[in-house]
């Protein structure tokens, strides 16, 4: 026996769900997963008797909600309190889209009773062609009975289109509200967990909701249509036919078990396939990303071998699983159709003894293809049930997070309030690298107004101290102050108003130059954000034929135009305090001195405390005082001329060294100063 394609899943759709979920049943998976399968539908019906009552530990006892649940989900799953608890949440999820939906089940309702009496109708057309004697039930004639059928055929089909369309719609509404919390959960997070898994946030974002909204929607109506399906049908066979509903049942199991000992094998060559794809996959992604330096070494023919070998393992294990599947399908496909055969003999008989019409016995038959459809579906229902529940508790888990760092949560801070800043014998780990201090004991008082460079060589943990600031991470000892006050406790959006960052490599967002400069803080005027457009010496924006309507990503600026663009984003806010990260790489002259000159408006202005993590001299020599990182510590500390001027220092060593690196001869700071 045959089932329709449609009702068969694609074997990429499978594939997805064995990665991410415990799958219902090997052989229900395999079957799922092959189109024009021949399935018997009642060794279907087996397998789910058998994958409810054998395959899964009995329900305890102390939980109803669980006893629901343990019926429905695998061994693997649903012990897991988090799967109940996330299965709950889908519900719940359900809940906004309750009259729709409410509609919908109601619409499928109709369009399943429809279309569960066409076998009836088609065995009633038989015996009333095939009768001597035709009679038609309520001495309906045969124009009216087509009449009352078309009508009904034309309810059915009505609504089933509006079943199809509410589910559509309620399941795109769930997705998109369950999308924007996602993502709405994942930018409030502290930047360590999204800059560790960003891949895996952006597939919750977007396979997981799709997979949720499904599971709510379309599955939820695929499954009771495939209940009202299979439990209508069989009860309408037991009708039709106790003894041959009885027969049918009775040959399915032994050959069942023979294909669920086959499904499992099968299903562990798949594995191995999947698993040796994935290797060819990285092969060829490691070599392809870094093609330059393939290229450079003249590495293609050992790049092409190593791949050669990964094909030839997958293409393998795909012989083996080719053979294997069709051993497989061939052997069911074989005992269905003696089945069926069984059945149609059978049912001669009976047809002949005069025990049941031949009407009937094609009424029977019909229904066994609807009742095997039915099984089908309620596979695919409960995988679909637990690949939702998969999905969802990725999703709730980033749903229920609670940031380590909270936006939201503390002492307001107000954004015109100035203070001293103090770091407090610092110890910093990052939390991905446990056990490795970047800062220790470190101590940096800044007065307000005052600025800092700080110097060391890089991986020194400058950038970190920015990072510390700003509350991307918390230090593992010691505190942070501002204005007497441990930034922890405050909350830290308003705290990061007060700062003003501007990164070593600045990223500007789609959108104008103006919208840019704004970035954060969009009820800024035109007026505003070209005062601070000028005081960042951003002049070149004035000669852009659209000025501040330039869009970005028409135009490639420099290094030092981003930089200074980045200068009047942070200035925008009047920040209390400053955060500059200067760039590394050298800028042209002219750009440097464009730069420093903004710098040093800032600088002279006394208004905002800067801490520079310092690079080029010529942003060090502005400072009013100067700061050496070394092993987590400030080793020296002073003015740029009294650092210049000690015998021995780490700091004149760091400057001869940048300046030989940057001129090529041997310089000390004190000859470049004087030089310029
Ligand atoms: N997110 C992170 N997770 C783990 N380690 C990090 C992280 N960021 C930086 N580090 C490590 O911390 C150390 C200090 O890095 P940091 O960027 O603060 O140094 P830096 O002095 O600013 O360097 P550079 O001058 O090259 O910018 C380095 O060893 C770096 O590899």
């Amino acid at each position: 026996m045959m089932f329709p394609p449609s009702l068969l899943w694609s074997s990429r759709t499978a594939f997805r769900c064995r990665r991410s979920l415990w799958l219902v049943d090997s052989r229900l998976l395999y079957r799922q997963t092959q189109p024009s399968v021949s399935i018997h539908p009642v060794r279907v019906l087996k397998h789910i008797r058998h994958y409810a009552t054998e395959s899964l530990p009995q329900p305890k006892p102390e939980t109803s909600k669980q006893t629901v649940l343990s019926r429905v989900l695998p061994s693997s799953l649903h012990s897991s309190p988090e799967t109940i608890s996330s299965f709950r949440k889908i519900v719940a999820l359900a809940k906004t889209e309750k009259k729709p939906l409410g509609i919908a089940i109601g619409l499928l309702l109709i369009s399943s009773s429809v279309s569960m009496s066409i076998p009836l109708t088609v065995g009633k057309l038989i015996d009333y062609f095939t009768s001597t004697n035709p009679q038609i039930p309520y001495g309906l004639t045969l124009g009216q009975a087509s009449g009352i059928l078309l009508l009904l055929f034309t309810a059915g089909s009505l609504a089933n289109a509006g079943r199809v369309v509410l589910m559509r719609l309620s399941g795109q509404r769930i997705v998109a509200s369950l999308r924007e919390s996602t993502y709405q959960a994942a930018i409030r997070q502290e930047v360590e967990f999204v800059e560790k898994g960003e891949g895996d946030v952006l597939s919750r974002l977007n396979a997981d909701s799709t997979i949720v909204g499904e599971s709510i929607t379309q599955n939820l109506s695929d499954g009771l249509r495939a209940i009202v399906m299979s439990s209508v049908g069989l009860g309408a066979m037991f009708y039709l036919s106790p003894r041959l509903t009885l027969l049918m049942l009775a040959v399915v199991p032994p050959v069942s078990l023979g294909a669920v000992f086959y499904g499992r094998y099968l299903k562990r060559l798949s594995n191995q396939t999947q698993e040796a794809l994935g290797e060819m996959t990285k092969v060829a992604q490691e070599a392809l990303s870094a093609l330059r330096t393939v290229q450079a070494f003249n590495a293609a023919p050992q790049e092409e071998a190593k791949f050669h070998q990964r094909v030839l393992s997958v293409l393998s294990l795909q012989k083996r699983e080719a053979i294997a599947t069709a051993i497989f399908f061939g052997s069911t496909g074989w005992s269905g159709n003696v089945t069926l055969l069984a059945l149609l003999g059978y049912g001669g008989t009976l047809v002949s003894n005069g025990a049941i019409s031949v009407g009937d016995l094609s009424s029977l038959l019909l229904y066994t293809v609807y009742v095997g459809s039915g099984m089908q579906m309620l596979t695919s229902f409960f995988s679909s049930i637990m690949r939702g529940i998969g999905a969802g508790t990725r999703i709730f888990e980033l749903l229920d997070r609670q940031p380590a760092v909270r936006p939201y949560y503390g002492v307001e801070v107000n954004p015109a309030r100035r203070g001293p800043l103090r770091f407090e014998n610092i110890t910093f780990e990052y939390p991905s690298r446990r056990g490795v201090e970047i800062l220790k004991d470190f101590r940096l008082d800044v007065e307000v107004g005052e600025s800092i460079a700080v110097v060391g060589k890089s991986g020194s943990g400058k950038s970190s101290l920015h990072a510390l600031l700003l509350r991307y991470y918390d230090p593992v000892k010691g505190k942070i102050t501002f204005d007497g006050q441990d930034i922890r406790e405050f909350n830290p959006t308003s705290w990061r108003n007060v700062i003003g960052i501007v990164p070593q490599d600045p990223v500007l967002f789609t959108g104008t130059i103006a919208t840019n400069i704004a970035y954060g803080n969009e009820s800024a005027t035109r007026e505003q954000i070209e005062v601070a457009a000028r005081q960042a010496n951003c002049e070149f924006i004035w000669g852009m034929p659209q000025g501040f309507d330039t869009p970005i990503g028409r135009m490639s600026l420099s290094g030092g135009q981003r930089q200074r663009l980045a200068i009047a984003r942070a200035l925008l806010k009047k920040p209390a305090i400053l955060a500059l990260d200067e760039a590394t790489s050298a800028l042209d002259a002219t750009s440097e001195h464009r730069v420093n000159d903004a710098i040093d408006k800032i600088l002279l202005s006394r208004q905002t405390t800067c801490l520079i993590v310092a690079h080029r001299l010529s942003t060090i020599a502005r400072a009013e005082r100067i700061v050496v990182l070394e092993d987590g510590r400030i080793t020296e500390s002073g003015t740029f001329n009294e650092l210049v001027a000690r015998e021995g220092t780490r700091f004149r060593a760091l400057m001869a060294a940048q300046l030989t690196a940057a001129t090529g001869e041997k310089m000390t700071p004190a000859e470049v100063i004087n030089d310029s």
